[in-house]
C-alpha cells in the first residue's frame, strides 16, 4: 500500500527548545490514523509542518508523493485541514464561510451551494447557517471548520483534536462523516488525547513522545494485546519527577476548634 503521508527526519526548534526531533511518520493511504502523545510531545508542530503551515528546520514531508514545501499547490489541492486554535472569518455567517471557502477552492458556484447545504445539514447547523460565526459555540466552530475542510473532497484530511468541545451526538455525526470519507479511499489523520476514541476509530496509530515517534503501525500491533491506554502509558512512561511531590497540603484542613 502506498503512503498518503510520509516524513523523513522532520525537525523543528523554537529557540533552545527542540519541538520535533527527527520524525519519520508514515500513514498508508485509506487509513483512519491517530496521532497520539502527551502534552508537548510535538503533535501540533508536526501536523503544522506537514500541512504547510509551519516551515521545518530540517527534513521533508510528502503527501501523495508530492513534497509539501517544493510542490505546495499540488499538496494544498489534495488536503483538508482543521488546525488547532482554528481562526475563522468571524463576520461571515456559517453558510457564507462555506461558500467563500468553496469559491477560493475553485469549485463551481452551484456545486458549492449544494455541498454547503448538505454539509450544514449533516453537521446539524442548518438552523445556525445564517448566524455570524462570531456567535457560534466552541463545538459549532469545530463543526463549521470541519465542513470547510471537507468541502473540496480532500484525499487527505488532517484534524487537530477534532472532537474537543463537541457534544456526543455531534461527535457521532463527525465520526460517521469521517468513516465515510475513509471508506471512499481517502485518508484521515487526527491528533487526540482520548485513547478510547482512537482505539474505536483508528486502524493506524502513531505515538509521539518528546518530539519523536516511539511506536507506529496498525492499531493491533501498537496495542500488542493491551488496551491502547496501557500501551500508551507503557510507551510514553512517566518522567522521573512525576509523582515525586507529595502534595501533602492538598486536602489538609485545620482541626476543628483550633
Ligand atoms: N510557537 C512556539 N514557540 C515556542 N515553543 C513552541 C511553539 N510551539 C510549540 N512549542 C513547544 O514545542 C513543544 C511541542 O509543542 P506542540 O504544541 O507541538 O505539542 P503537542 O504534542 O501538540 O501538545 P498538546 O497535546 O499539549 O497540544 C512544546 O514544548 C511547546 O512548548
Amino acid at each position: 500500500m502506498t503512503d498518503a503521508v510520509r516524513t523523513h527526519g522532520l525537525f523543528k526548534r523554537f529557540g533552545e527548545q527542540v519541538a520535533v526531533a527527527g520524525v519519520d511518520l508514515a500513514v498508508p493511504a485509506g487509513s483512519f490514523a491517530g496521532l497520539v502523545g502527551p502534552n508537548g510531545a510535538g503533535k501540533t508542530t508536526t501536523l503544522s509542518m506537514i500541512t504547510g503551515l509551519l516551515r521545518p528546520d530540517g527534513g521533508s514531508a510528502e503527501i501523495d508523493g508530492f513534497d509539501v514545501w517544493r510542490d505546495p499547490v499540488q499538496v494544498k489541492a489534495r488536503i483538508g485541514v482543521l488546525p488547532e486554535g482554528l481562526r475563522l472569518f468571524e463576520r461571515l455567517s456559517g453558510r457564507e464561510l462555506l461558500l467563500y471557502n468553496g469559491r477560493l477552492r475553485g469549485i463551481p458556484k452551484a456545486d458549492v451551494e449544494r455541498r454547503a447545504g448538505e454539509l450544514l445539514s449533516v453537521m446539524d447547523l442548518t438552523d445556525a447557517a445564517d448566524k455570524l460565526v462570531v456567535d457560534y459555540s466552541t463545538g459549532m466552530r469545530k463543526k463549521i471548520g470541519l465542513a470547510a475542510a471537507l468541502l473540496h473532497n480532500p484525499s487527505v484530511l488532517f484534524l487537530d483534536e477534532p472532537f474537543e468541545g463537541v457534544d456526543p451526538v455531534s461527535a457521532d455525526t463527525l465520526t460517521e462523516v469521517l468513516r465515510r470519507l475513509t471508506a471512499s479511499g481517502a485518508t484521515v489523520i487526527f491528533s487526540s488525547h482520548v485513547m478510547d476514541l482512537v482505539e474505536r476509530l483508528c486502524d493506524w496509530v502513531s505515538v509521539m513522545s518528546a518530539g519523536r515517534i516511539v511506536a507506529q503501525g496498525p492499531l493491533a500491533d501498537v496495542r500488542g494485546g493491551r488496551s491502547l491506554n496501557q500501551a500508551f502509558l507503557d510507551l510514553v512512561g512517566r518522567s522521573p519527577q512525576d509523582g515525586q511531590a507529595d502534595l501533602s497540603w492538598l486536602g489538609a484542613r485545620p482541626e476543628a476548634g483550633r
